[in-house]
């Protein structure tokens, strides 16, 4: 990955407990503050991003502590960790510079349901003797705060999901060259062609998360959006119907399927209606009509296979979140949509559809954007984002305070952060929620 320029961006993590090592070390440095992480512990997978140091000096290292050479170690010269931890090395970014260190980011995730494991593997790695508190979004930042504190001894700094998630995809875009893409000529799916797109001047766009669930937000600025819809029809849908509707077990088994199935065989198109194109409202005759709608025929039913079935469970839901995406962006008169999230891992044919439909409903005038990232942003901005007392008073205002007023429970989030308000330039025309 090519890195843009360098930023010094705010602090990381951790208290460290050897007193050992205060005695030998001077306290600024970085082994008592490290390791750096940063935990995005969502509904079905838990995103752990590690910045590794590679300009520690020889009196450094010199000190630094086995338990900690020993995870840096098990981090890096690994890919597999347990039963469902990988680290996504084709992401890995080097020669980042992240207060004031130089390093690399290595990206890394497990299946949530899998805490119990990490838990006791992190003990067992030390963790508990070298880290107080792990910076933490998402969820399962809340559900597992206890089970951190009461198996590892550790706290959770806790940061709101959508915050981290912007700063994490804007702190990639920065440093990498080639972060966003977009699909070139998408009208035509069987050739369109992946290309970079500059995202330098990226306000305002439309951001969808495509994770167990959808959110869709409106971002004005870098800390100025707001969230306006979303659908409980996501990632987590896809995989659920997919494992009921074929027997696979796996998101990447999920995949494969679909790759090799045809929805046609499933849906009802328009030409299956109308016996060809609905002329007068532009709805061509290989359009969908209705999704699943063959399926309650006996004999196309007895006629499916596995793979139609994925295939059209993928195009399904796919097609439902960029339909709503698409009316997100007409609403705030946004033209750049990104998507972002895990549903979009290995999934080429989605973004392909998304692209397509961003494209073709809005006559040319909408572009469908795309992060290599794709996943990762909320764990990499809550990386970025820590230091010791806004970590406290985050945690103290998350816990307790209500949603501001004139918005629903869900918009609350969406708020403008009060550390950094927006500027005149970044404020949204429409400030409504909705
Ligand atoms: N290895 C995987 N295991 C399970 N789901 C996966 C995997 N890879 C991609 N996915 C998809 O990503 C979705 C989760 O996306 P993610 O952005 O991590 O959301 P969350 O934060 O809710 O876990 C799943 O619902 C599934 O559709
Ligand atoms: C509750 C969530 C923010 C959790 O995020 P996730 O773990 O799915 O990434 C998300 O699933 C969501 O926005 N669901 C849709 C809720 C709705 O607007 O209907």
């Amino acid at each position: 990955m090519a890195p843009k320029q360098n930023s010094s961006v705010c602090v990381l993590v951790v208290a460290q407990k050897s007193l050992n090592l205060r005695r030998l070390c001077h306290p600024e440095h970085f082994y008592i503050t490290m390791p750096w992480f940063g935990m995005d512990i969502g509904g079905t997978l838990t995103k752990l991003v590690y910045f590794e140091p590679k300009d520690i000096t020889p009196d450094e290292q010199d000190c630094e502590a086995g338990i900690l050479r020993n995870i840096r170690r098990y981090l890096t010269k690994n890919s597999a960790y347990g039963k469902t931890g990988h680290r996504d090395t084709h992401l890995q970014m080097d020669n980042v510079e992240i207060r004031k260190r130089r390093g690399s980011l290595h990206f890394i995730r497990f299946q949530t349901t899998d805490m119990g494991n990490f838990l006791s593997l992190a003990k067992q790695k030390g963790m508990a003797e070298l880290v107080t508190t792990v910076c933490a979004t998402g969820g399962g930042a809340f559900k597992f705060e206890k089970d951190f504190r009461d198996q590892v001894n550790m706290k959770l700094a806790k940061f709101d999901e959508l915050d981290t998630l912007i700063k994490g995809i804007l702190f990639a875009d920065m440093h990498n060259a080639t972060e966003c893409y977009y699909y070139e000529n998408a009208r035509e799916i069987t050739k369109t062609e992946k290309r970079a797109f500059n995202f330098s001047q990226p306000f305002p766009f439309i951001l969808v998360n495509v994770g167990s669930g959808v959110s869709i937000l409106a971002v004005y600025g870098p800390d100025n959006y707001k969230r306006i819809s979303g659908t409980s029809l996501g990632g987590g849908t896809f995989l659920g119907l997919c494992c009921l509707l074929t027997g696979c077990t796996t998101f990447e088994e999920a995949i494969q399927l679909a790759t090799k199935g045809d929805n046609r065989k499933v849906d009802k198109l328009v030409k299956d209606i109308y016996g060809g194109d609905y002329n007068r409202f532009g709805l061509t005759g290989d359009l969908v009509a209705s999704s699943f709608g063959q399926m309650h025929i006996n004999e196309k039913r007895c006629s499916v296979s596995r793979e139609d079935l994925a295939n059209a469970t993928l195009v399904t839901i796919t097609n439902n979140i960029g339909s709503i995406a698409r009316m997100c962006a007409l609403n705030e008169k946004i033209d750049k949509v990104v998507f972002v999230g895990n549903f979009l891992r290995v999934n080429p044919i989605s973004m392909k559809l998304l692209a397509y439909a961003m494209e073709f409903w809005s006559n040319g005038t909408m572009k469908g954007l795309f992060l290599e990232h794709e996943g990762y942003f909320g764990a990499l901005g809550c990386l970025l984002q820590f230091n010791g007392e806004l970590a406290a008073a985050l945690n103290e205002s998350l816990d307790h305070s209500p949603p501001p007023p004139n918005t629903t429970p869900q918009q609350s989030a969406a708020e403008p952060s009060k550390e950094s308000p927006a500027t005149a330039a970044d404020k949204p025309n429409d400030s409504t929620t909705r």
